[in-house]
This record gives C-alpha cells, sequence and structure tokens, in this order.
C-alpha cells in the first residue's frame, strides 16, 4: 500500500473508534480482519497514523479548524511526519486508494493559524476539565508536562536477571536496536521511531520464550526497584494484576524471601502463572481469595499497593483514553484506593512498610491519598524516597519530581518515563 491507502485506512479506524466508542486495539484489529491483502508493514503505518493523532487530537483539530477524522489523519502526516499539504497532493494524484483531498476550509486553517494563540489545554492536548490538577501537581511546568505525555513512547524491557544479564539481552535484540536504559538497573531500550517506522515484536523472540526478559515501561521497573525488598523478606504484593511489579520485586529479592501476589480480580491476576513460570521464580505464592491471606495480618515486611487508577500517566502508551476519562471516573478511582490502602495496610507489621503506587500524575490520586491515609492512620508516616533514589540510581540521574510530602512522580518530560507515583509509609514500631 502506499501512503494514500494507508491514510484512508487510518481515517477508516479513527471513525470506527468515534462511532463505536471502540478501544483502539479492537479497531485496528477488525479493520486488518477485513483488509486481509494489507501487509504487516501497512498495518503498522495505520496504527501509528491512529496513535498518533489520539495523541494530539486536540491540537490538531485547533490547527485544521476541524476534528473529523479526516483532518485528524492528515494533521498526523503534516505536523508530525512532517509532509508538506503540496508534497501529500501530489503523492495522492495517481493513487486511487488515496482519501478526499484536504478541504478548502482545512488548508486556510492550517496556513493561518498559530498554536501560541490557542487554549493552554489545546496546547498541552489534554481535557480542559483536568488542566487545574495539572497546574496543580506541576506549577509553571505543568504545559511541558502534558506536552511530553502526547508523545511517542519507546518500548522498554526489564532484563529478568534470574535468567539472564542485561548485557546478555541486549546482544540477543541487538538488531532490534535495544540498548540499555539510562536509569533502570536492568532496563533496556527500544526507542521509538518516526513516521511508518514500526517497533519490533519483541515477545516472538526465543529469548523472550526463554524468559530471559519482560515488557515493561522503565518506570514501572523503577517502582518495584524502589520498594527495595531484602532478600530475607515478606512482601505483599496486594494488587498485583498481570505481576508486573510480583516479577521485578522476585528478580530483585534473587528468589529468596517470600512474595505474596493477590489481586481481588481472578482473571487479571491469571496470566501471572504462566509470567512466574517462564520467569523462574520460585519466592512467589499467588493467591486468588482474601481469605488466604488471614494469617498475614501484621506479619508482612512490606505490602506494595500498586492501586487501580486513572491511568493518566500511560497516556502515550493509551492516548484513547485520555479523551474517555471523565471526573465521575477520577471519583471511583479515588475511592477504590483508598478501600485498597486501608485493606491492605492490615498485613503490615509493627515497623513494616506500606506502599502505594498509581501510574497516574494527579494528585488527588497521589500525594493527597497518602497525606489523607497518614492523617486517619497515625501509626504510619510518609518517609523520603531521595536517599534510596541516590543509592540506586545514582546522584546524578534524572530526577523525578520530589515532594516535601515524601513521594516522588516519574513523567515522560523529567525521567523520560511513564507517569508514576511512589510513596513509602513507615508504620510506627
Ligand atoms: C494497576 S493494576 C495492577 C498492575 C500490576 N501490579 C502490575 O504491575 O502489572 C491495579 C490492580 O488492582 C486490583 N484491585 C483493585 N482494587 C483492589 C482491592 N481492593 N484489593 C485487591 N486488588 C484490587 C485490580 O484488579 C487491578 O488488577
Amino acid at each position: 500500500m502506499r501512503l494514500g491507502g494507508r491514510l484512508a485506512g487510518a481515517i477508516d479506524v479513527l471513525a470506527d473508534i468515534e462511532n463505536r466508542k471502540r478501544p483502539v486495539a479492537d479497531a485496528l484489529k477488525d479493520w486488518g480482519l477485513a483488509h486481509r491483502f494489507a501487509g504487516s508493514g501497512d498495518r503498522a503505518a495505520i496504527g501509528n497514523i491512529v496513535y498518533d493523532a489520539l495523541r494530539m487530537r486536540l491540537s490538531h483539530a485547533w490547527l485544521m479548524d476541524d476534528d473529523s477524522p479526516a483532518a485528524l489523519a492528515y494533521a498526523v502526516i503534516i505536523r508530525q511526519w512532517h509532509m508538506t499539504p503540496e508534497a501529500l497532493q501530489s503523492d495522492f494524484t495517481d493513487d486511487r486508494f488515496a482519501p478526499p483531498a484536504l478541504t478548502e476550509a482545512n488548508v486556510t486553517a492550517l496556513a493561518s493559524r498559530n498554536l501560541d494563540d490557542a487554549p493552554l489545554h489545546v496546547q498541552g492536548d489534554i481535557p480542559d476539565w483536568i488542566q487545574p490538577s495539572f497546574e496543580a501537581n506541576f506549577g509553571e511546568e505543568w504545559l511541558v508536562e502534558a506536552k511530553a505525555l502526547a508523545a511517542r513512547p519507546s518500548l522498554d524491557l526489564r532484563a529478568n536477571t534470574l535468567k539472564a544479564s542485561r548485557d546478555k539481552v541486549v546482544k540477543a535484540l541487538e538488531r532490534s536496536g535495544a540498548k540499555a536504559s539510562h536509569l533502570a538497573r536492568n532496563g533496556i531500550r527500544i526507542a521509538a521511531g518516526e513516521g511508518a517506522s514500526r517497533l519490533p515484536n519483541v515477545t516472538a523472540e526465543l529469548s523472550f520464550q526463554k524468559g530471559w526478559f519482560e515488557v515493561q515501561d522503565e518506570g514501572s521497573q523503577i517502582v518495584a526497584d524502589l520498594v527495595q525488598p531484602g532478600e530475607h523478606d515478606q512482601v505483599l504484593d496486594y494488587c498485583a494484576g498481570g505481576g508486573g511489579k510480583t516479577l521485578a520485586m522476585a528478580a530483585a529479592m534473587h528468589n529468596k524471601g517470600q512474595i505474596h501476589a493477590y489481586d481481588a480480580d481472578r482473571k487479571r491476576l491469571a496470566p501471572i502463572i504462566e509470567r512466574l513460570r517462564r520467569a523462574g521464580t520460585r519466592n512467589v505464592q499467588v493467591h486468588d481469595d482474601p481469605r488466604q491471606l488471614e494469617a498475614l495480618k501484621d506479619k508482612l515486611d512490606a505490602v506494595l499497593v500498586d492501586a487501580p487508577c486513572t491511568g493518566t500517566g500511560t497516556w502515550r502508551r493509551r492516548p484513547d483514553t485520555k479523551w474517555r476519562l471523565t471526573p465521575r471516573n477520577l471519583e471511583e478511582r479515588i475511592s477504590q484506593q483508598q478501600e485498597a490502602l486501608s485493606e491492605a495496610a492490615a498485613f503490615v507489621k509493627p515497623g513494616g512498610a506500606l506502599v502505594y503506587v498509581t501510574c497516574s500524575i494527579l494528585p488527588e490520586e497521589n500525594d493527597r491519598q497518602a497525606a489523607r491515609f497518614c492523617e486517619n492512620n497515625p501509626d504510619f508516616t510518609v518517609a523520603s524516597v531521595a536517599d534510596g533514589w541516590e543509592r540506586l540510581f545514582g546522584k546524578d540521574s534524572p530526577r523525578p519530581r520530589m515532594r516535601d510530602g515524601g513521594g516522588v512522580t516519574l513523567t515522560p518530560a523529567s525521567t523520560d518515563t511513564d507517569g508514576f507515583f511512589f510513596c513509602r509509609m513507615q508504620r510506627k514500631s
């Protein structure tokens, strides 16, 4: 397929997502099934246009004075893939699969509008109602943070040191452009490509089947590292889900001590079994019934609550969720977080730690939750993360946003990772 056919395909997918309120992955998959002649390169290029359009939906629509799927898709090629409207039109003249040309109104708007004149939330490509939360969290830097959340993310992997060193994994994935990450100790990064370029399917590699590495954002690796579980510790991962953090902690503990992995949702927990097997993990017990945890009350050195959240820190990877999020969703997540925190706290032994993590960058879900928890549970106080950060990642490493309150926020703009919040609350001895 030439660019015209790919652009037309992306317009169909964007229309499907909008009309039927469908997840991006489902809409892309259906398009692929209905167009079996399209090769993997075509499908990847269409996916790139769709994801790029959703990441910068507001600013694209403002500059085109049009939020139709066609206007958004054209804006991607012109603004993000750096082709001029003239070059595009000449490329499309003999392409019968190309979409209808840009409208006169689009061309005029694009030539005359300047994004500096747009409302600030449009410049930052975030929903208007969430701007005050960004301002509260990042002060004058909020627009920089918002813009960084609209960029394409890299593909991040974690070397599973139970089976292979980071060097060994980097070598195995050399032809994919894999390099050691700057921050995470076992992190490996494959840079985001530009335009139609696609990321490699690393899970098809033999080295993945052998358990040498996991796909995990560097931010997620860093927060798991910051838990700093000792080799003889008893740890509970209370919201273990598919086990991303459990696996990272199990390797950091050198397969020693004990991790209990629990999740209230059995379906989310299910994939952990196969992942633990592939990783060669021997220090994890999986629990899908809260009654199995009864005997652990007041006994554990560290309890991790990787809480359900709005996922605002992962907007680069899941840009459709940016536009679906509502104030009501945020309220729901806040109350689920409070519930999970108060349930999990019961397992922390005197002198132990309750670790609170989200993949959100909103203060309502982060510092404010930690502060509220400590206010209601005077047995717990927030501990500083600064020393641990230096010890783990070095003095000169990029710094997350640290607050006086003790929690740290990782962001694409500060640490070049997904957005994550980490806070350690120590229980009195
Ligand atoms: C952010 S996800 C966890 C991701 C996982 N830790 C990882 O690293 O792959 C949050 C999880 O919390 C679980 N959850 C929500 N409320 C819970 C509760 N009260 N008790 C236990 N798990 C809960 C959800 O089912 C969901 O799987």
